[in-house]
């Protein structure tokens, strides 16, 4: 079957036959290198993208491409390891797909990760941060022309940040600015982009806050910063960083998502 031939209401029939159960309290969109959080989850079960009907593969590095069911603190979660980029090739329609399954899993909460490097010097790698803003440059995402780009973060990145602080985390807040890559920035266009106020810098998140906004989904955003952005630091880019980054933080990450669907 090709994939736009499937629906997302035969999907979710496809994953309920298979041990999925047909609501959930919160689903998670793991970013680049953040799968080992679905270690976390208790009685997990996971079903390949590639066994999917309607499911796309996913192509980057850190993104093994699993769907993941669980419980953590009691309550019922779907975890996407793996997401799908415009970069890699996919129409935006089919990016926001795990925010359509979210959707119709009537998922009450959904936390998208990401691995972005660092504009604002202030921060490191390593750092968390909860996003309050989008700036996009170039690629409009929403669905027809001139509609606005929406979305409603700001109400919860001060209690994203007092839940984290309730554990020990110190996690920061700041702008998201979205391209649509593949390649990393010049340090030129990194210097420009600070000047716009913007903190971090990846190529998702953006189109998924849109969707999960227009239909209504309470969304959280949350960072990783693996590596200093183009130029901010003297260190030469490289993927490998997202990883390595990942690795070190997969624990505190862990915990903070966990603290987010518990009391969120
Ligand atoms: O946003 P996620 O999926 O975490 O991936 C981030 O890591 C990749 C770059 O190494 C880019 O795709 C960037 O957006
Ligand atoms: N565009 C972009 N995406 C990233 N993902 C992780 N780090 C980066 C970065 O420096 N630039």
């Amino acid at each position: 079957m090709k994939s736009n031939q499937v629906s997302t209401e035969q999907i979710h029939l496809f994953l309920t036959g298979h041990g999925f159960p047909e609501k959930v309290d919160s689903a998670v969109i793991l970013g680049s290198g953040l799968g080992d959080f679905t270690e976390n989850l208790d009685e997990p079960e996971s079903i390949p993208y590639s066994e999917i009907p309607g499911f796309p593969e996913t192509s980057v590095q850190g993104h093994t491409g699993e769907l993941f069911r669980g419980r953590l603190h009691g309550k019922e979660v779907i975890a996407f390891s793996g997401r799908f980029h415009h970069y890699e090739g996919h129409p935006f329609s089919r990016t926001v797909l795990p925010v359509h399954l979210a959707h119709v899993f009537e998922a009450e909460k959904l936390i998208i990760s990401n691995a972005a490097g660092a504009i604002n010097t202030r921060f490191s790698v390593g750092d968390l941060m909860v996003i309050d803003d989008i700036i996009r440059l170039f690629h409009g995402i929403a669905a027809s022309p001139s509609e606005p780009f929406r979305y409603n973060l700001y109400p919860v990145a001060d209690r994203v940040r007092a839940l984290a602080a309730e554990i020990g985390l110190e996690v920061q807040r700041g702008t998201y600015i979205y391209l649509k890559g593949p390649n990393y920035e010049s340090k030129a266009e990194i210097r420009a982009f600070r000047t716009l106020g913007a903190d971090v810098v990846g190529m998702s998140t953006a189109p998924e806050l849109s969707e999960a906004s227009r239909l209504g989904i309470r969304t959280t955003a949350i960072s990783l910063v693996t590596n200093m952005a183009a130029g901010v630091s003297a260190k030469k880019l490289d993927h490998s960083e997202v990883k390595e980054a990942a690795e070190a933080r997969k624990e505190d990450f862990a915990r903070l998502v966990s603290v987010l669907i518990e009391k969120l």
